[in-house]
C-alpha cells in the first residue's frame, strides 16, 4: 500500500462551499467575484476551490466563471435520481451538465432529514452524477445519537455501502467524500481532529476493501462540520482529511479564503 504521507501529498485538498438556501443570483456573482479577486495562483495551484450555489444561482456563476476564465469550480447541492419525466421540482444530472457542474452533492444529512433519502435514494443520486460525468461529493455522517453510543464508525461504513451500490472502480477513484457528523452541522460544535480522522481513515480503509487500497489512496475524503479559519488547520493535519465542505463560513469571501489558506491558520 502506498505510504500514507505521500498518498495524502497526492490528493489535492478540496474546499468546497456549500451555500445552501442563502445566496440569490445576484449575492452569488457577488461572493464568486469577491473570491476571484482575493485568491492568486498560488491559492487554486495549491488548493480546488469549489461553490456550491443554489440551482437558481448557477447559470450566474456560470456565465461568470466561463466569461473571466476564473478558477473557481461549482456545483449543485441536490441532483434527482431520474433522467427526465414527471418528477416535478426535480433537476436532472443532465440539466447540471449542461450548465458545466463538476460536481453535486449526495445524501447531505439535511436532505436524508428533511427530504427522507435513504441510502438507496443516495445510491441512485450518485449514480445519476456518475452517469452525467460530474462528480457527487457524497456526504455521509452520525447524529448524536450515535455517536454517544460510540457508534459512528459502524453507522458512516454502512451509509458509505448502501451509497456505494453499483458504483464501479473505476467511478469510485473520482469520488469525493465527505464525512459530516450531523451534531457538529451549524451548530458551533466542531468534531475534534481525532474524530475526524477516526472516521476518514475508517471511511478510507473500506474504500480499500470495497475496490483497492490503490483506489482508496486516490479518493478524496473531506470534513464538514462548522469549520471555520481557527479550527481548519488542525483537522487539515489529519492524514486522511483532504479538505472540507464548509457551510456558514463559506458564505463570507474573508472568512473563504481563510479556509483555502488553511497552512496559514493557527
Ligand atoms: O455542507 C456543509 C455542512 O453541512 C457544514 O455546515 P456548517 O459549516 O455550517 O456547519
Amino acid at each position: 500500500m502506498a505510504n500514507p504521507a505521500t498518498a495524502k501529498t497526492a490528493r489535492k485538498p478540496l474546499i468546497a462551499g456549500n451555500w445552501k438556501l442563502h445566496n440569490n443570483h445576484f449575492e452569488a456573482i457577488a461572493l464568486v467575484q469577491k473570491l476571484a479577486f482575493a485568491l492568486n495562483d498560488g491559492d487554486f495551484d495549491a488548493v480546488e476551490v469549489v461553490v456550491l450555489p443554489p440551482f437558481t444561482s448557477l447559470r450566474s456563476v456560470q456565465t461568470l466563471v466561463d466569461g473571466d476564465k476564473l478558477k473557481i469550480g461549482y456545483g449543485a447541492q441536490d441532483v434527482s435520481q431520474h433522467e427526465k419525466g414527471a418528477y416535478t421540482g426535480e433537476i436532472s444530472g443532465a440539466m447540471l451538465a449542461k450548465l458545466g457542474c463538476s460536481y453535486v452533492l449526495a445524501g447531505h444529512s439535511e436532505r436524508r432529514q428533511y427530504h427522507n433519502e435513504d441510502d438507496a435514494v443516495v445510491n441512485a443520486k450518485v449514480r445519476a452524477a456518475f452517469a452525467r460525468d460530474i462528480t457527487p461529493i457524497l456526504c455521509l455522517g452520525e447524529g448524536l445519537e450515535v455517536r454517544k453510543a460510540g457508534e459512528q464508525v459502524a453507522h458512516t461504513l454502512a451509509q458509505l455501502d448502501g451509497a456505494l451500490k453499483d458504483v464501479t472502480e473505476e467511478q469510485a477513484r473520482r469520488l469525493v467524500v465527505a464525512y459530516e457528523p450531523v451534531w457538529a452541522i451549524g451548530t458551533g460544535e466542531v468534531a475534534t481532529p481525532a474524530d475526524a480522522q477516526e472516521v476518514c481513515a475508517a471511511l478510507r480503509a473500506r474504500l480499500g476493501e470495497l475496490y483497492s487500497p490503490e483506489t482508496a489512496q486516490e479518493t478524496r475524503i473531506l470534513y464538514g462540520g462548522s469549520v471555520k479559519s481557527d479550527n481548519i488547520a488542525g483537522i487539515m493535519a489529519q492524514g486522511d482529511v483532504d479538505g472540507a465542505l464548509v457551510g456558514g463560513a463559506s458564505l463570507k469571501a474573508e472568512e473563504f479564503v481563510k479556509l483555502v489558506r488553511f497552512g496559514e491558520q493557527a
